[in-house]
């Protein structure tokens, strides 16, 4: 085992897995990968996978047709919690590169982009941890943490951090929530990290949706084969990845990762436009009844709503605009996508952690240049709608922040909600009043 990735889940299995699958030094890159909470459903996915000693078969799901490929990158997995074969592969020197896919949530940023020293996990953990470095603990901040001080205690050098989660800056984030976690614990520690952990930063792109019974099924009927691990992805995939890698690394670009020295622009692209539409589509979308994206897609006011989106988004990216308009081409096909079943709902987990990073962006950049429309502010206000209880079911890691204001009268439940995504939105008059039209626009009393 070499590499080891915390959050097996969905995406990894069709992206990073795959990546490391198809290097050209795939033979010396077995992953060891962890779930990243020990859930019902966790333990379903690890179960599966061990019963296939890791096996498992990619469906790339083109319009026309599927193709089936068995990835065979993973040689060993383990549930979240089994911490004592976490700290063993961080203290292997073999051990060269941990990737990370926890969702947005799960690195814990407060809302300075710092760790949220408040939350009762995170200090659980900080306890635990300073009693012990290496104690078991259960956010992933402090299970890096913990992993590195095991390394720092077998002298087994130097690694890099790989998240793949959609935060931009997502190297300098995580980098950020370990140093905080780790100057609470143990300031040596924290120098030892310095010097010996770095962190690249990516932007991941591949549409990945929760398996289906029907799925599986596919894969029975043209394999043979009973795969309760099948992933479905779609063709297109995209890894931008920067930054110094600390030791070895499989060889990604062989199998079409970019690595360059600045991804801001294809993450700020990827964000606003890819994930932005997608959370439109995902509160506004099942407003109107659709449950996939593709619904959506054939839906004429959807696509009329998405126009607005992308004109607004695109106009502030740095990347030649000639570009951006092949980028939205290819976001309209990859979304209509008719044989992929991207539940609405399951996009639409977490709004409150996503809308900072794919909505705001672009609403500043329209009310910078006075052109704050209807058509910028309807992902919040159809987020709003959302938390009031209108389209897709509302899962949400902070509901509790901002749940207690989402009722009553639609006019201060828009300033309170507003107030738990960006206080000083929150106080622009201009915007509380387009949200609360739009709103309205969109059946909200
Ligand atoms: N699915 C996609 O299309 C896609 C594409 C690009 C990027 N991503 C990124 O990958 C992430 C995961 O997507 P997925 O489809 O694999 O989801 P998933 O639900 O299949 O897997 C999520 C993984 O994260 C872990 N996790 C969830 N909450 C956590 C928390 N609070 N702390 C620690 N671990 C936690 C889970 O245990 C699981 O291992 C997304 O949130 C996104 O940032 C997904
Ligand atoms: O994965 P999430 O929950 O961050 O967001 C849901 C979708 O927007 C996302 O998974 C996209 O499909 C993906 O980012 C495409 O690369």
């Amino acid at each position: 085992m070499r590499l080891v990735h915390l959050g097996l889940g969905n995406f990894f299995r069709a992206h990073q897995a795959w990546y490391t699958a198809n290097a050209s030094n795939a033979a010396e890159w077995g992953i060891a990968a962890f779930t990243g909470r020990s859930t019902k459903r966790s333990r379903a996915r690890v179960a599966a996978l061990r019963s296939q000693d890791g096996l498992y078969t990619l469906i790339t799901r083109a319009a026309d047709g599927d193709r089936f490929e068995v990835v065979r990158s993973i040689a060993r997995i383990h549930l979240g919690d089994e911490h004592a074969a976490w700290l063993a592969y961080l203290a292997d020197p073999q051990v060269q590169v941990v990737t990370t896919t926890i969702t947005e949530a799960g690195y814990l940023r407060g809302p300075d982009g710092g760790l949220d020293v408040d939350r009762a996990e995170v200090t659980t953990d900080i306890e635990a941890l300073r009693a012990d470095a290496m104690a078991p603990v259960s956010t992933a901040p402090a299970k890096l943490v913990a992993g590195f001080a095991a390394r720092r205690l077998a002298g087994a050098g130097p690694l890099t951090v790989v998240p793949c989660d959609n935060l931009p800056g997502n190297g300098a984030a995580v980098a950020q929530v370990i140093s905080d976690l780790a100057e609470r614990v143990d300031p040596e520690l924290l120098r030892w990290i310095r010097d010996n952990v770095l962190y690249a930063t990516t932007m991941v792109d591949r549409i990945t949706p929760e398996p289906t019974p029907e799925d599986f099924a596919a894969v029975e009927a043209a394999t043979g084969v009973r795969d309760r691990a099948a992933i479905v992805t779609e063709p297109f995939t995209e890894w931008v990845i920067s930054g110094e890698f600390a030791a070895d690394r499989p060889r990604w670009e062989d199998a079409g990762a970019i690595f360059t020295t600045d991804v801001a622009p294809f993450e700020n692209r990827k964000l606003w436009m890819l994930n932005g539409a997608h959370s439109l589509l995902a509160y506004a979308g099942s407003i109107r009844g659709h449950v996939t994206v593709a619904d959506a897609m054939r839906d004429p006011t959807c696509l009329r709503w998405l126009d607005e989106w992308w004109v607004a988004s695109s106009r502030h990216l740095s990347l030649p605009a000639a570009e951006n308009a092949a980028y939205r081409a290819a976001l309209i096909e990859r979304f209509a996508n008719p044989r992929m079943q991207h539940r609405l709902d399951q996009i639409a987990w977490d709004g409150s952690l996503k809308l900072p990073i794919r909505v705001l962006p672009t609403v500043r950049n329209e009310l910078a240049a006075g052109a704050l429309t209807s058509g910028v502010v309807r992902p919040l206000a159809a987020w709003v709608c959302h938390v009031r209880g209108s389209g897709a079911k509302m899962t949400d890691a902070r509901a509790e922040d901002f749940l207690p204001f989402a009722g009553g009268p639609l006019p201060g439940a828009v300033r309170l909600l507003l107030r738990a995504l960006d206080p000083e939105l929150a106080e622009n008059e201009a915007v509380v009043a387009a949200v609360i039209a739009e709103a309205r626009d969109l059946g909200q009393l």
